[in-house]
């Protein structure tokens, strides 16, 4: 497995080995063991498969708040889709800050999302599935949301708002600067 740091310390790009033969390939796309020795332990315990019908479908940006905060490792089973992790961590250097990573079926990329982030992604190919693993599980009380167009986070989704195909609570999500302090950043 193959680790990438990104612009934001605790967000990292994972991909693991691929074996080629001419059926196609073999991967293991999870592994405890791999991910524990580099200094990755996690413990997850659900999994989230979602299909995307139309290219230009934004989900975001979302995350669990405290006690039921997740760790998240997404990955891309079909099509393609621009991954965003957003820093809300009050106090933390990069606080606010993002990275948006393309992940695909075709390039095996896999992004770890950690508590503290919210995430989201717009689908670069219809028919886009989207697997990911969480540490917690769904708590509908703890669901939370930041707007995906803030401009305050300067996001490049690649387009407009009127373009972007949207569930309803994704709409109206609030802006960062309205968001009560959910996480505190922990120096380490
Ligand atoms: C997230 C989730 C939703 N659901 C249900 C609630 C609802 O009826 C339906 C659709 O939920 P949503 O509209 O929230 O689905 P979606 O917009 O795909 O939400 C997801 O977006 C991405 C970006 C994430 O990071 C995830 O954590 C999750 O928030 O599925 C569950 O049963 N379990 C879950 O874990």
């Amino acid at each position: 497995m193959h680790l990438e740091p990104t612009l934001l310390p605790d967000v990292i790009i994972l991909t693991p080995a691929r074996f080629g033969d001419h059926r196609g390939f073999f991967s293991e796309s999870w592994s405890r063991r791999a991910m524990a020795e580099h200094g990755l332990d996690l413990d997850f315990v659900q999994d989230n498969h979602s299909l995307s019908a139309a290219a230009g479908t934004v989900r975001g940006l979302h995350f669990q708040t405290p006690p039921h905060a997740q760790d998240k490792l997404v990955r891309c089973g079909r099509g393609a889709l621009l991954d965003v992790a957003v820093d809300i961590r009050h106090g933390s250097p990069t606080f606010g800050r993002h990275v948006a990573v393309e992940l695909s079926a075709e390039n095996g990329r896999q992004l770890l999302v950690p508590k503290g982030f919210a995430h989201g992604f717009v689908t670069l190919q219809p028919e886009t599935e989207i697997i990911y693993k969480c540490t917690d599980y769904y708590a509908p009380d703890c669901d939370a949301g930041l707007r995906w167009n803030d401009p305050a986070l300067g996001i490049e989704w690649g387009l407009s708002a009127l373009d972007a195909i949207l569930s309803d609570k994704d709409q109206t999500a609030p802006l960062l600067a309205d968001l009560p302090v959910y996480f505190t950043y922990a120096a380490q």
